[in-house]
Formats: C-alpha cells, sequence, structure tokens
C-alpha cells in the first residue's frame, strides 16, 4: 500500500508514524517512539488496532543520543513488508521569519533550516538529521518539513515583537513561538467536539517536556507565551521559562560563565528538574516525598495562572481552556490545580469528570468550558504531507 512516514524527532524521544496514502485522507496504520533515550531507552510500535509489534529496551549506552534512535528505528521499520513510502514528513521546529506553511525540502531549504539550529538546540539538529539521512538514502522521495512556528506566523507585528530597535526585528529577532502543529491539531478537532466554542475565546495548554499556551481567537493563534526561542514562557522539564535577560547577564559578566555553560544550564538543567534537583519528568515529582519535588510542582502551577491570565487579556475574556500534551492529557491534579487558578475568570471543575480523563471536565454551570483533548501532532504532519505531495 502507497504510506507515508512521519517523524517527530524531539530532544528526548523519537515518535514515528506510517498512514495509509487512501481516498479519504491519511489512514493510521502504525505509531511508535523511542522515549528514554541514554537514560532507559526504550522502543515501542503498535498497529492501529492497539497490537503491539515491537517492545524492546536498551542500554543507556547503546541507544545514547538522538542517531542511534534513528539508526535502531531504520533497522526495525526495514523489517516492515507491504507498504510503498510516497514521502515524509517531518515536524521541524524553528521555520525562522519566512516559513508561514508546511514545505517540500530541497538542498537550498535544509541549509537555511540548519542555520536556525541555535535558536533551537534541543530540537533543531534532531529534527533535520532524518532528513539528511534520508536525502543520501534516497534523493528522489520527497520529505516535508512541517513548522512548530507557522501556525503563529499571522500574529500582529506590536505582538510579536519584543521592545528592541527595530533592526533586531528585521534580522529574524521576534517572538515567534512554538507547538504551532499541536495548536492547530486541536483548534480543527475543537469544531467537532465544540463547535460553538471553537470560533471563540480560547487558551490551549500544551504541558510536555515543553510546554506552552496559546490564545486562539476564531481558531487562530494571536498570542503564545514562547518567543524566540523554545526557553520562554511556563517553566518546563529542563527550561526555566520566562526569565527577567539580567539574569543571562549577570551569569557571563559576574559569574564568568560562558555562553556554551549558560546554553546547558537554560535548556537542560533548570525547570522542574532544576528546582527539584532530581528530575524533570512530572510523573517522579507528583509521587515523591521530597518537598524541593512539591515546590517546583508549585511554582509551575503559579506560573501557569500567571499566564492564563495574560492570554486571557489577550483574548478580552475566556470561553473555553483546553489541556493537552503528556501532563495536560495525563495528570488529573495538575489539571485540578491549574482550573483553581482559572476560577476567577468563572472556571468551575467537575472533579469526577476530570479524574475520569473525560473530553469535558468543566461543571455544568461553569462560565469557563475545561476540556481534555489529546493531542496528535503526527496527523497534522501526514495531512500537510499528504496534500503537498498530491498538489506539487
Ligand atoms: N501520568 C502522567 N502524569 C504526569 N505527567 C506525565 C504523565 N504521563 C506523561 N507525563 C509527562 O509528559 C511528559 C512528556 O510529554 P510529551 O507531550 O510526550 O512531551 P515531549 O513531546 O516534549 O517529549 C513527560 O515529561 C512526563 O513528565
Ligand atoms: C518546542 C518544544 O519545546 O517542543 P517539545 O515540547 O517537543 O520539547
Ligand atoms: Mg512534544
Amino acid at each position: 500500500m502507497d504510506a507515508i512516514l512521519v517523524i517527530n524527532a524531539g530532544s528526548s524521544s523519537l515518535k514515528f508514524q506510517i498512514f495509509e496514502i487512501a481516498d479519504t485522507g491519511p489512514e493510521r496504520c502504525i505509531r511508535g517512539q523511542i522515549d528514554g533515550i541514554g537514560i532507559r531507552p526504550r522502543l515501542v510500535a503498535s498497529a492501529a488496532d492497539g497490537t503491539v509489534l515491537v517492545d524492546r529496551r536498551y542500554t543507556p549506552d547503546v541507544v545514547d543520543h538522538l542517531p542511534a534512535a534513528i539508526s535502531e528505528t531504520r533497522a526495525w521499520l526495514q523489517t516492515l513488508e507491504g507498504f510503498t513510502l510516497r514521502a515524509i514528513g517531518h515536524r521541524v521546529v524553528h521555520g525562522g521569519p519566512d516559513y508561514a506553511k508546511p514545505i517540500l525540502i530541497n538542498h537550498d531549504i535544509l541549509d537555511t533550516l540548519a542555520t536556525f539550529q541555535e535558536l533551537a538546540p534541543l530540537h533543531q539538529p534532531n529534527n533535520l538529521a532524518p532528513i539528511r539521512l534520508a536525502m543520501e538514502i534516497n534523493p528522489d522521495l520527497p520529505q516535508v518539513a512541517c513548522f512548530d512556528t507557522a501556525f503563529h506566523r499571522g500574529h500582529a507585528p506590536h505582538t510579536d515583537c519584543y521592545a528592541l530597535p527595530s533592526t533586531y526585528y528585521d534580522h529574524g529577532v521576534r517572538r515567534y513561538g512554538f507547538h504551532g502543529l499541536s495548536y492547530e491539531y486541536i483548534a480543527e478537532r475543537l469544531t467537532e467536539v465544540a463547535p460553538g466554542i471553537a470560533g471563540g475565546r480560547v487558551i490551549v495548554a500544551h504541558l510536555g517536556s515543553g510546554a506552552s499556551m496559546c490564545a486562539l481567537k476564531e481558531a487562530r493563534s494571536v498570542e503564545t507565551t514562547m518567543g524566540f526561542t523554545a526557553l520562554d514562557g511556563l517553566p518546563m522539564s529542563t527550561r526555566p521559562g520566562q526569565m527577567d535577560p539580567g539574569v543571562v547577564l549577570y551569569l557571563i559578566d559576574q559569574k564568568g560563565m560562558t555562553a556554551a555553560e549558560v546554553t546547558d544550564l537554560l535548556y537542560r538543567s533548570s525547570g522542574l528538574k532544576g528546582l527539584s534537583g532530581f528530575s524533570g519528568d512530572m510523573r517522579d515529582l507528583l509521587v515523591s516525598a521530597d518537598a524541593r519535588a512539591a515546590f517546583a510542582i508549585d511554582h509551575f502551577v503559579h506560573r501557569c495562572g500567571l499566564s492564563v491570565g495574560m492570554l486571557a487579556a489577550a483574548l478580552g475574556g475566556l470561553d473555553a481552556f483546553v489541556f493537552t500534551a503528556g501532563v495536560g492529557e495525563n495528570s488529573a491534579q495538575i489539571r485540578a490545580r491549574i482550573s483553581e487558578r482559572l476560577a476567577w475568570l468563572g472556571a468551575e471543575l467537575d472533579p469526577a469528570a476530570n479524574e475520569a480523563g473525560a473530553t469535558l471536565i468543566s461543571a455544568p454551570a461553569s462560565r469557563v468550558a475545561l476540556y481534555v483533548l489529546p493531542t496528535d501532532e503526527e496527523l497534522m504532519i501526514a495531512r500537510h504531507t499528504l496534500a503537498l505531495i498530491t498538489t506539487s
């Protein structure tokens, strides 16, 4: 069967899916991932009906970085029969100022995307490595880049600039925003789940290892918490979120840290991991008796509450709030704590629905509807990829 391979390469995981090209659009056949790269590497893949096709664990030294995960995944994919690959779709985190839509990749575009590596060091090199490899193996196979930044490119200029001399904006120093494929999917999904609300004022909270929020007005992004890089906004697994840039100046000028040391601190050792002192994984913090874990969660919830206030101001009110991604989809406790911070806006949680992981988790009298919607970046990538290869 004709198929599309989708690759979503992250900082600590490589997610992949195979979609059949059906008359009605992409139909998911296989979903899999290698996660815990360098810590507890594990390759798991299953068929659309849930049948487990592979579940393999590795010692950390065998799959210690993303290229090793790519070659393990490739070796496993080669054992599959019955698929004729027509294209590969990739999540590429940073698209810079010019790419407002998915694009067919060629060598020049790949070179341009490589210039954004420093703006997304946890993601961009991992996003580009599988593209380069596939280009070498099969240069004629169409590959499509789908950008995390694209969904936010319609922001008004006075909202996506920093208050720096304007030449910096012209040189690309802008508030790009990320997680756009996730927000695009949720905006579409809301039209099915809550058609009356989808066109209103909605905040989507993408709470995973990386975390951000997006303000949707009439299903389009008007504001978001991330900026020039994926460091800004909410505290994350290993990133601090919004911070006074004076801290960076202090670390360099007064503490003698190099740019590489500050980069490492901000991307890999901060956030929940930095505050707790032992883990950036929300699951570890929620079951820990360590007071530092509770402190890290208190900070996370506090900053989420502040961001809701900011985005509600951008929207002039709030009709609905959506939880998504690893933490948002799976932790009733974090959802309950963040929902408390929305009470002043008129949100009222239905605790039983929340514990049950229902789609609608607000009480009937709530003035703000609260939803849990699993995100699907891979489906979004498959749709974009299919659209591009059938029109070009
Ligand atoms: N049951 C759970 N409770 C709390 N957090 C969870 C749960 N399941 C997953 N997570 C969190 O979700 C995160 C991964 O989310 P995901 O959206 O896959 O992120 P990413 O794509 O950035 O790797 C993990 O860091 C983990 O802390
Ligand atoms: C942009 C970003 O932070 O992505 P992720 O959540 O996958 O790390
Ligand atoms: Mg993610």
